[in-house]
């Protein structure tokens, strides 16, 4: 039985322009033990997936089971197995952050479980904010408690929305290793993330994700292995004709274009002298995770190149 099964999901909302389809038809299986990757542009549907799964929004049809539990008609037995950690900070300002994790604990019917809770804050760099009031903890440490709160009633299935947006490498360092044990000890990891380099070294199967449907769904490996190839990486202070913009990830002056073997690198190069482009600086390095997800995209993109 899967961890967690997408059967048939869509979502639409209403809006003021008339219906919304955030999610199409999402089918997904994610079984026991997998470190799982949800990725995706904004606005592809990920939060709504979650929030579905969280029992926080219902799904307009299609239905989601967690260890064979559907989150609409058996609630409290599915939210019981998953451990969500949401991408807003919303806190209780009153409680100190064991108080906070008590109370969490207590809204599942967990109690005497103290010292999972020390064990929680050790892990999270924690311990010496025990009895810090959460008004005075700072983003970072106020995102640690996030992680602890979810992880307190000791859930099967961790899934963590965006939780590495905006937090400093310290925490990603402490955050990763803890979630990786948890992993390596059995529990089951969903995540979503924009970046990209966390996915690929933490993720054996991704799913990406597209206007609310998937556009891609592979182990790591094998995404990675369909860009085998290289990334031809420049410089300069011209502007791409559309074309070439269209197959190039652009960062400021740098330009960075996929060139699967030696015959697509003198190709780009062509295409860039032919449009009078000054090129500096010119690298040729290895494809990872980022360029594999910019093809999916652009592939899924009305009139893109694969
Ligand atoms: N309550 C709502 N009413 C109307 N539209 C909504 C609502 N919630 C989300 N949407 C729309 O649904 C789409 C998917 O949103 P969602 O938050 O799931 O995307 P996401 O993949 O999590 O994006 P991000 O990476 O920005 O967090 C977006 O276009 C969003 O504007």
């Amino acid at each position: 039985m899967p961890a967690i099964s997408f059967q048939s999901v869509s979502k639409t909302y209403t809006t003021a322009q008339g219906p919304f389809h955030a999610l199409n038809n999402v089918s997904l299986d994610i079984q026991e033990g997998e470190f799982f990757g949800l990725l995706g542009p904004n606005g592809a549907g990920k939060t709504t997936m979650i929030s579905i799964l969280a029992g926080l929004a219902r799904a307009s049809s299609g239905r989601v089971l967690v260890q064979g539990s559907d989150v609409q008609t058996d609630y409290a037995a599915a939210r019981r197995k998953l451990g969500i950690v949401p991408q807003e900070l919303v806190f209780d300002p009153f409680f100190n952050v064991r108080e906070a994790l008590r109370f969490q604990s207590g809204y599942f019917g967990v109690t005497h479980n103290d010292d999972w809770i020390d064990e929680l804050l050790e892990s999270l760099g924690l311990t010496e904010k025990a009895n810090a009031n959460m008004r005075q903890l700072s983003g970072g440490m106020k995102r640690r408690v996030l992680v602890a709160q979810a992880l307190v009633h000791k859930p099967p299935i961790i899934v963590l929305d965006e939780p590495t947006a905006g937090v400093d490498v310290e925490l990603r360092q402490t955050l990763w290793h803890f979630i990786a044990r948890l992993n390596k000890e059995g529990n089951t990891v969903l995540l979503t993330t924009h970046y990209l380099d966390e996915a690929e070294a933490l993720c054996g199967r991704i799913a990406m994700l597209k206007r609310g449907q998937v556009v891609a769904l592979d182990d790591t490996s094998k995404l990675l292995q369909a860009v085998s190839g290289n990334v031809l990486v420049f410089k300069t202070d011209d502007v791409l004709p559309p074309a070439l913009a269209a197959q190039a990830r652009i960062t400021g002056r740098v330009v960075q274009m996929v060139a699967h073997d030696a015959g697509d690198i003198e190709r780009h190069l062509s295409a860039l002298r032919e449009a009078q482009v000054q090129v500096q600086d010119v690298e040729i390095r290895r494809a990872d995770l980022e360029d594999v997800f910019l093809s999916v995209m652009a592939a899924h993109t009305p009139g893109g190149a694969a």
